[in-house]
């Protein structure tokens, strides 16, 4: 079948679901209105010859057609827009899901690193109506498809050369359907310059950008940015609209000129006694409504075609989606041999180079390990690789002696828990915000209220105006917490996770200040200790030292690969780029810090 035809049954399937009586009541409302162009010439063809002929019950009968056709056309009209608004409203809601739940069902993260995937995303998150008008584009296609054939009928009824109008009707059809493509094509082009547009507007507008703009006057470069992104869209979509008016002209200066030769013709054949006066009104009436029936099929048509691109985007998602789904050995209980990654490679799509280029490292289960690293060096790539978000493009991990990618993804990334670098934040109440990083315990308060000790978040979240239940962010009328206030929230939905496999921490405090950040991970480090028996894996990248230094095994890396790894006391020995870090990090707390010298004291100051 189809991709198209696939899509209209899916849409058609989707609106039965939402409302079943509503979705046949609208569709048998629409297809009986194809008739009123006919039932409204008959009536006046009626009309005029029963009025002529003298005929009362044949002008009472017209009459009564007549008030029919123009009910059926004025209030059927009304009840079948209402109809349609409530169905498709409904069906948007439902395609929109489906959609989104196709794009996060996606156990990776790659395509979202890739530009024409990400476009086409975006056309689809944005065409859910477009979508759910689907099924009603195509049957006001049929509906006035089916009302231009009965009215060539009733013309050939006149005369036979009258239907000949209706091959007139190609010219309009072919250019409309060039001019919509033209206008198709240019919304595709333009979709990476709305992106980056409306990217640069929301960061005037956003709280938390806007007060950096502020500060440094940024912002009015970034909106004369926006405006030219914003003007090469105009631009572009007025060529396109010119192409397109330019083919629209063309076919219907076709077609009028069909219309005037048809009424010219009918004017002959009326004064040589071969029509009735009847049939010149009826002639009359249909030519004219002729015009918009065809230029109402045409439209329908048109949307149609448009959809044709819309349809390719939705079936590459369905498409995508099916083939990244992939099922394999669910993870072990607890790790036994614990991680392996044996000449781990990983380029960006598109990018020119590799970002990890051969990475080796054996990781016991049970250690903490630390990754370490210039900006750039990879350590958040290697920690999305570790966590499933993306697949290497070469080499492998192996959790236990077997590749990463045999286990299912999913139930992979349920045994990961952490924080993100880019961590979000939820405008949401503090209890969900915390409670989603591990969703059978959203409601569970104890396990809540513990992830948030853990993370030291419990002091400020008790002090809020209803403390678990405050509803976090100015802009919904709840509370506002502080950078590190936020960070310690993320970390505290990275913690909610019973005994996760991999404990992931990417710079999980670079909001905290170093006392702080080394108070957290130390109690990290002894829960770690205690946790040991279940073999998990703790991986905590950091710029800071002092913290760095209490983890089991520090790791290097250093342009994709490492470069050394060790203990704090072998790294240091060794006198290579960690001591060499370390030492630039103690000069700079020269007296100020007791711990980068003395980790009996334990205190950053
Ligand atoms: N989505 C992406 N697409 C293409 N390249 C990327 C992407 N994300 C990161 N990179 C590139 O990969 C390299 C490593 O980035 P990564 O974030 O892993 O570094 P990092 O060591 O964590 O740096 P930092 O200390 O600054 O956080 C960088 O050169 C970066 O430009």
């Amino acid at each position: 079948m189809n991709r198209q035809w696939r899509l209209l049954v899916h849409m058609i399937r989707l609106s039965l679901r939402a409302d079943r009586r509503t979705t046949v009541t609208a569709a048998a409302l629409l297809l009986a209105r194809s008739s009123i162009v006919a039932l409204t010439g008959l009536s006046q063809r009626w009309l005029v010859d029963s009025s002529a002929a003298g005929n009362r019950n044949g002008v009472v009968a017209a009459v009564a057609l007549g008030a029919f056709a123009f009910a059926l056309g004025g209030a059927g009209s009304r009840v079948q827009t209402n109809m349609l608004l409530y169905l498709t409203t409904r069906v948007t809601i439902a395609v929109t899901t489906e959609i989104q739940q196709l794009s996060s069902g996606v156990p990776t993260i790659t395509h979202l690193s890739r530009p024409e995937q990400l476009d086409r995303l975006e056309r689809l998150r944005r065409s859910g109506n477009a979508l759910a008008w689907l099924p009603w584009t195509a049957l006001g296609a049929v509906a006035a498809g089916a009302s231009v054939v009965v009215s060539v009928v009733l013309l050939a009824s006149v005369h036979p050369l009258l239907t000949a109008l209706t091959l007139l009707a190609l010219p309009p059809l072919l250019a409309g359907r060039r001019a919509t493509a033209a206008l198709s094509r240019a919304q595709d082009e333009c979709t990476e310059l709305h992106r980056q547009e409306q990217l640069l507007h929301e960061l005037c507008t956003r709280p938390g950008s806007a007060k950096e703009l502020f500060v440094t006057g940024g912002g009015a470069e970034l909106n004369r940015r926006a405006d030219e992104l914003w003007e090469r869209s105009v631009v572009r979509q007025r060529n396109a609209q010119a192409t397109a008016v330019g083919w629209q002209s063309v076919g219907w200066a076709v077609f009028t000129a069909s219309i005037v030769a048809a009424l010219l013709l009918v004017a002959e054949l009326s004064s040589r006694g071969q029509a009735s006066l009847g049939d010149a009104v009826l002639v009359f009436s249909l030519t004219v409504q002729l015009q918009s029936q065809i230029r109402f099929a045409l439209e329908d048509v048109g949307r149609l075609a448009e959809n044709g691109r819309l349809t390719d985007h939705y079936w590459w998602l369905r498409g995508y989606a099916r083939d990244q789904r992939r099922g394999g050995a669910q993870p072990p209980a607890a790790l036994a041999e614990g991680i392996v990654l044996d000449d781990l490679r990983f380029r960006y799509p598109g990018a020119p180079g590799d970002t990890l280029r051969g990475v080796d490292l054996r990781i016991p289960p049970g250690t903490t390990v630390a990754l370490v690293g210039d900006n750039g060096a990879g350590k958040s790539t290697l920690v999305k690789l570790l966590a499933g978000l993306h697949e290497p493009t070469g080499g492998e991990i192996r959790v236990d002696g077997r590749p990463l990618r045999e286990y299912d993804p999913r139930g992979w990334q349920s045994r990961v828990s952490g924080v993100m670098q880019d961590f979000t934040s939820f405008l949401l109440p503090v209890y969900v915000g915390i409670g989603v990083g591990d969703l059978p315990r959203l409601h569970d308060a104890a396990a809540v209220e513990r992830a948030a000790v853990d993370a030291g978040a419990d002091r400020f979240v008790a002090a809020m105006p209803q403390g678990f239940r405050t509803r976090l962010g100015r802009a919904f009328g709840g509370v506002d917490p502080s950078i590190g206030q936020w960070q310690r929230l993320a970390l505290a939905r990275g913690l909610m996770r019973r005994s996760p496999l991999l404990l992931v921490l990417d710079e999980p405090t670079a909001a905290l200040d170093p006392q702080a950040e080394f108070d957290l991970f130390r109690r990290f480090v002894r829960q770690v200790e205690a946790a040991r028996a279940g073999g998990s894996v703790t991986l905590l990248v950091s710029h800071r030292l002092t913290t760095v230094r209490l983890a089991d095994l520090i790791v290097v890396l250093h342009d994709g690969a490492v470069a050394e790894v060790g203990d704090h006391r072998e790294l240091m020995a060794a006198g290579g780029r960690y001591a060499a870090m370390f030492q630039l990090q103690k000069k700079a707390f020269a007296g100020k810090s007791d711990v980068i010298g003395n980790g009996d004291r334990e205190r950053v100051e």
